[in-house]
């Protein structure tokens, strides 16, 4: 059973079809690459596929379970997390408690005890920090944990919010052109670091890049969207000296 099943989806806004007959099939561990041109629909997919809008056309099913117009806390909780084209940190907190931020959706209290600071706030905050800690370690970002996420440098923005994605304990993980507006050396470490999360936490990935080299560098199979339409879709190196697709979106 894949971990990911999209079959037949489609959303139109007013008179524009700007998704249509969406499918794609991701196995569990695989590093997958969604590409397109500009406005070809790729960031409305994930969308979909979080919840943020509803498609008034197909189904989506998550290791067995339809996930299908869900609310995004409940496809969260369901398991896929994700992070957004322009970083989304909360800015004005800490490295550490933006990891935090993302373990609330397993660990908690109730108001009532966090309001009192109960004994039990208190354990669970530490068993938190804990956790937090041992996700920043594995990002090399343990040293930062005090600093304002706002203070990071972007390669590192880039790697808290996937730490971030991560506290959610995910069994999908959604990046939405993790590169974009990374210098080489960065994108040669981001590079480095998807692999290992794949590697280290089983991790599902579905990736929206134009990076080729990373895309060509990292993901296994790739589908390709133009108008809102899969173009082609199979093995990264297949896809990517496909003519259709080297007219449409690489350039001759
Ligand atoms: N909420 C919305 N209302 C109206 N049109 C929208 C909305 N969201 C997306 N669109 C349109 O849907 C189409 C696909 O946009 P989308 O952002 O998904 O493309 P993309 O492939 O992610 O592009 P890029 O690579 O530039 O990020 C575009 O024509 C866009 O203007």
């Amino acid at each position: 059973m894949a971990m990911l099943e999209v079959k037949n989806l489609g959303i139109s806004f007013g008179g524009l079809r700007a998704v249509d007959d969406f499918h794609i099939s991701i196995e569990k561990g695989q590093l997958y690459g969604l590409i397109g041109p500009n406005g070809a629909g790729k960031t409305t997919v994930f969308n979909m596929l979080t919840g943020v809008y509803t498609p008034d056309e197909g189904t989506i099913s998550l290791d067995g379970a339809d996930i299908t117009g869900k609310k995004t806390i409940d496809i969260n909780k369901a398991g896929i997390a994700r992070t957004f084209q322009n970083i989304r940190l909360f800015k004005d907190q800490s490295v550490l408690d933006n990891v935090k931020i993302g373990l609330h959706n397993q660990m908690s209290y109730s108001t009532l005890t966090g309001i009192l600071r109960l004994p039990k706030y208190r354990k669970v905050e530490a068993e938190m920090d804990e956790k937090a800690m041992e996700l920043l370690k594995v990002f090399d970002l343990e040293r930062e944990a005090g600093f304002l996420s706002s203070n990071l440098p972007y390669g590192k923005q880039r790697k808290l919010e996937i730490a971030r994605a991560l506290a959610t304990n995910p069994k999908l993980l959604l990046l939405d052109e993790p590169a974009a507006g990374m210098n080489p050396n960065e994108t040669k470490e981001l590079m480095e670091t998807i692999h290992f999360v794949r590697d280290e936490f089983d991790m599902t990935i579905l990736l929206i890049e134009h990076d080729m080299k990373l895309v060509s560098g990292i993901c296994e199979k790739l589908t390709v969207l133009n108008f809102g339409q899969v173009l082609a879709e199979g093995a990264t190196g297949d896809v990517l000296h496909d003519p259709q697709v080297i007219k449409a979106y690489l350039g001759e």
